[in-house]
């Protein structure tokens, strides 16, 4: 929900208040009342359970702090956690949010009240996207929730399942190698061929090949499209999310909006569940990810999984897989490009491990020890989802002294926690070598250390973690043990930043490719 003080403004801009006299009259008299009536009861729960609401800064009457956010949530949100502490509340309309900022309360939310906090409660854009909370990134706690993560957790990314669907990977990595040599010497995109190289490997991944390769390309040109417009709409304040009493009225037309592309991606889904239907059998490299949910039946209920499921899921991973995916690419790509010795120790290890003959392979990967603490330096300084997604306890709950009451938005800002000075010397350096360190082997991706969290903790961790890391580190080797990448002429690289959906480059990245490997010393892929 970034740059929520825009709301006001597109609301009246679309309400004209000329025009609609005795209903602007009518929706202000249901949103006074709504908003006083709501705070007034959990200000009495508060009175009964005594525990204290949070501390935090006042705001107005009816609208609560919604005018005075800004862009850039997380760097907004250490500011406030400055003035009122590393746990503190806002009103935003009816809503209240409580963002908490510190390991050891963050700790709380993720370990010992895992459970209670494990419940999401979907906006009203996100309700759409997941056809109702079918998904798994927005359903609520629950055991429709745990059967859909299992099994795209366990199943389809077993370590045994992702190495049969290598070849996927493969195939779609030589591809954009095949274009990045084609415009040697020329100016690239960064973020947009990673972007690509992401979404043809995830399609890929879920037809199993079964699509012939024109429809495929088609299909993978068209997400992306969908995509980018789907992230717009997500990424948009919605005035129905801080007023539900006004959801109905949809009045800046976000869940129209969303329902149309939705409707768009659903039909290819289908397309797509169709075809792998009816070449049951014909698919190459393992058993690809739609065919596991396919075949699906329940032991004891012997239920599969309905359309909408497949399709809820495929929007979390078409759309929570690719923009996450992408933007620790660019990251990483412009970390070592302002950071010229790292880039020199990443490609030195790549010429030992892989070698000047050889394209690099998956089973090259866990031996880039350096790379991989590259990798977990960029997911320090710069996470994907700084806030996390937000969670809802299901019953009110005691954290570090205060109520955070059933229903409220709990945000954990993991990026002011990946700074903070207690716990990281020099923590706005960009040093990868304390990743080496002894000390810091807890500082896995597993969520079990509180103050480095990039994927998320406790049951709702990244449910993508190992689908992507592996894209992500084979992809970042691949490019840069191939090619060398400079800045356009004249051109530096600058590391502002922009939370929209995802905490993404401010511009984009833009490098001049230069040959480091020559293709015909590369290894063929076998498709
Ligand atoms: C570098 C890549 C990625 C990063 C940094 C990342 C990060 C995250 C984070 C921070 C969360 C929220 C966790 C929490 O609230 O505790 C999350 C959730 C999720 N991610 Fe990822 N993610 C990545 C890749 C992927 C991929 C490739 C997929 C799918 C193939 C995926 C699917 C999901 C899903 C479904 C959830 C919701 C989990 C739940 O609520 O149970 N992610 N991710």
């Amino acid at each position: 929900m970034p740059c929520l003080s825009s709301v006001l403004s597109s609301f009246f801009a679309i309400v004209d208040p000329r025009s609609f006299p005795p209903l602007l009259i009518c929706l202000a008299l249901a949103i006074v009342l709504s908003a006083t009536c709501r705070r007034r009861k959990i200000q009495e729960n508060e009175r009964k359970d005594e525990a204290p609401l949070p501390p935090g800064p006042r705001g107005f009457p009816v609208v609560g702090f919604l005018p005075f956010l800004v862009p850039n949530l997380h760097q907004c949100f250490m500011q406030l956690a400055r003035v009122h502490g590393p746990i503190f509340k806002l009103w935003i309309g009816t809503k209240l949010y409580v963002i908490i900022s510190s390991p050891l309360l963050a700790k709380q939310v993720v370990q010992d009240f895992d459970a209670t906090f494990a419940n999401r409660e979907p906006n009203a854009a996100a309700r759409v996207f997941s056809y109702g909370g079918k998904d798994i990134g927005f359903a609520p706690y629950g055991a429709q929730w745990k059967t859909l993560r299992k099994i795209f957790v366990r199943e389809m990314q077993s370590p045994w399942n992702l190495d049969a669907l290598y070849v996927h990977r493969q195939v779609e990595l030589a591809k954009r190698i095949e274009e990045i040599e084609g415009k040697v010497g020329t100016p690239i995109d960064v973020g947009d061929l990673a972007f690509r190289t992401v979404i043809n490997m995830i399609s890929r991944m879920f037809w199993g090949g079964t699509l012939d390769e024109h429809r495929a390309v088609q299909i993978g040109d068209e997400f992306r499209e969908a995509v980018m417009r789907l992230m717009t709409i997500i990424g948009k304040p919605n005035v129905s999310d801080f007023f539900p009493v006004l959801a109905r009225f949809d009045v800046q037309g976000i869940e129209r909006d969303m329902k149309e592309v939705v409707s768009w991606m659903g039909e290819i889904f289908e397309f797509a569940i169709d075809r792998r239907i009816a070449n049951a059998g014909k698919a190459k490299g393992g058993r690809d990810f739609m065919k596991i949910l396919l075949d699906y039946e329940d032991e004891e209920t012997g239920r599969s999984f309905s359309l909408e499921q497949i399709k809820a899921l495929l929007m979390d991973v078409v759309v929570g897989g690719t923009g996450t995916t992408t933007t620790i690419i660019v990251w990483t790509m412009t970390e070592l490009m302002v950071n010229p010795f790292a880039l020199r120790r990443v490609q030195a290890e790549l010429s030992e491990v892989v070698g000047l003959d050889n394209a690099v392979e998956e089973s090259h990967v866990p031996r880039l020890t350096y790379l991989h603490a590259v990798v977990k330096e960029t997911l320090r300084l710069h996470p994907a989802a700084p806030l996390l997604l937000p969670r809802s306890p299901i019953e009110t709950c005691n954290v570090g002294g205060y109520a955070i009451p059933k229903g409220a938005k709990v945000f954990l800002n993991v990026w002011v926690m990946h700074i903070d000075p207690e716990y990281w010397v020099d923590p706005l350096a960009f040093h990868p070598e304390r990743f080496l360190r002894e000390g810091m082997i807890s500082a896995d991706y597993k969520g079990g250390c509180p103050f480095y969290m990039p994927f998320g903790a406790g049951r709702r961790i990244c449910a993508g973690l190992a689908l992507g890391e592996r894209m992500l580190t084979y992809i970042i080797a691949t490019f840069l043990h191939l090619f060398e990448w400079e800045p356009p002429h004249g051109r530096t690289v600058d590391l502002s930043e922009r939370l929209g959906v995802v905490l993404e480059k401010l511009t984009p990245l833009v490098a001049v490719p230069r040959i480091r490997v020559h293709h015909s010393e590369k290894q063929e892929v076998g498709e």
